[in-house]
């Protein structure tokens, strides 16, 4: 079995609902994305899938939530635009851009600062 990993960032706004504390009002993080691919068969040119087609991928998925208030994107305006939310909307977009693919999206961690990151994984 092979991992791949590839990261991106963008950069948004957000507030969180139903939360007692500054993060109630809105302000802004650099997010910091890393995506983690798992699969067993290489081509022949060695490679379990190019880095630039996940990274181009991934980039299409994080310009959509880049410089925008994420409160205001879609699929948060239901769940709370959390580093978890955030890991999981990211999750299930890059699996269904790579559903072609004989690849499997293992895990996608969402880092809101150095020091603090939330990963969404499919349990088994
Ligand atoms: N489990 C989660 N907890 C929190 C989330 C989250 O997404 N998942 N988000 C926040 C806020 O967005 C907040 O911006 C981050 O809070 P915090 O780390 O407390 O603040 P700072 O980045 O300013 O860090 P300092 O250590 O206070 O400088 C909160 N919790
Ligand atoms: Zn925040």
């Amino acid at each position: 079995m092979f991992e791949l990993t590839v990261r991106g960032h963008f950069d948004a706004a957000h507030f969180l609902r139903d939360y007692q504390g500054k993060c109630a009002q809105i302000h802004g993080h650099t997010w910091q994305v890393e995506a983690k691919i798992r699969g067993e068969k290489l081509g022949t040119a060695g490679m379990l899938i190019d880095f630039s087609l996940l990274k181009s991928k991934l980039k299409e998925i994080t310009n959509r939530l880049d410089h925008i208030l994420l409160n205001d994107f879609p699929h948060f305006s239901l769940v709370n635009p959390t580093a978890e939310n955030i890991s999981a909307y990211i999750y299930q977009e890059f699996a269904d851009s790579l559903k072609e693919n004989e690849v499997e999206v293992f895990a996608v961690t969402v880092w809101e600062s150095t020091g603090a990151a939330a990963t969404y994984f499919r349990h088994e």
